[in-house]
């Protein structure tokens, strides 16, 4: 098969690492398996919802240091995705458990997911668009690739409990959104010197060390 050659694919294969191991955590696994116990869902449901509201700001961020308003326009739809899909998922399941977004207000993110969320949060507030698109991408793509490995190896994923989450990550509607961000990273970066291409893919990757250390903070 022919080498993409691919600015983001070139990030993910310096983060192949990382990538290779998400499907393998103990969270996913046992969810995949069935014996994932409702506590540890429910952590995850409320550490993520806390996560997000930061990974949401980053996209503020964007807005504000956008140089056109097809950049503009590109950061509020990706604000409104995430708010508008994957946060509203997190809702339902939070109401399940008698929390509401005013609740998750008042709490806080463990260790690893506070370092995860200031990394980019400080990337955001210092860094470039380009700084935070490549800093952001690792949450979006990889989130992808994890649940499309999951449904493949186990397809039960895409019915039951778990499903509206799933869906959010597999549906061709999120397919053709990553598809889209693909491009647009190429259209931002492929243009830019090495050096300035080297910093991104190293904040790429250590986003992705963040992603799988939050996996791994779960179970
Ligand atoms: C920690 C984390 N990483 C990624 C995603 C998917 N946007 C998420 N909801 N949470």
């Amino acid at each position: 098969m022919k080498q993409s050659t691919l600015f983001i694919d070139k990030a993910i294969s310096a983060a192949n690492s990382y990538w290779k191991a998400y499907s393998k955590v103990p969270f996913l696994v046992a969810m995949e398996k069935g014996t994932l116990s409702q506590d540890a869902f429910r952590d995850y449901i409320v550490q993520d919802s806390l996560y997000l509201r930061a990974y949401l700001k980053c996209f503020g961020y964007a807005v504000a240091k956008s140089r056109t308003l097809r950049e503009m326009q590109l950061f509020y739809e990706a604000l409104g995705y995430v708010s508008d899909g994957e946060n509203k998922t997190r809702l339902a399941y939070l109401e399940e458990f008698g929390l509401s977004d005013a609740d998750i207000d008042e709490m806080t993110l463990k260790p690893v997911g506070k370092a995860y969320a200031e990394f980019l949060l400080t990337t955001a507030k210092q860094g470039t668009v380009e700084d935070i698109v490549m800093v952001t991408m690792p949450c979006l793509m990889g989130y992808y690739d994890v649940f499309t490995t999951l449904v493949e190896r186990s397809p039960h994923l895409a019915h039951g409990y778990y499903a509206p989450m799933v869906a959010d990550y597999t549906s061709s509607r999120y397919a053709a959104y990553i598809e889209s961000w693909r491009q647009e990273v190429e259209r931002l970066c492929a243009g830019l010197d090495n050096e300035r291409q080297a910093a991104l893919i190293d904040l790429f990757v250590e986003a992705s060390r963040h992603e799988l250390a939050f996996w791994k903070m779960l179970l």
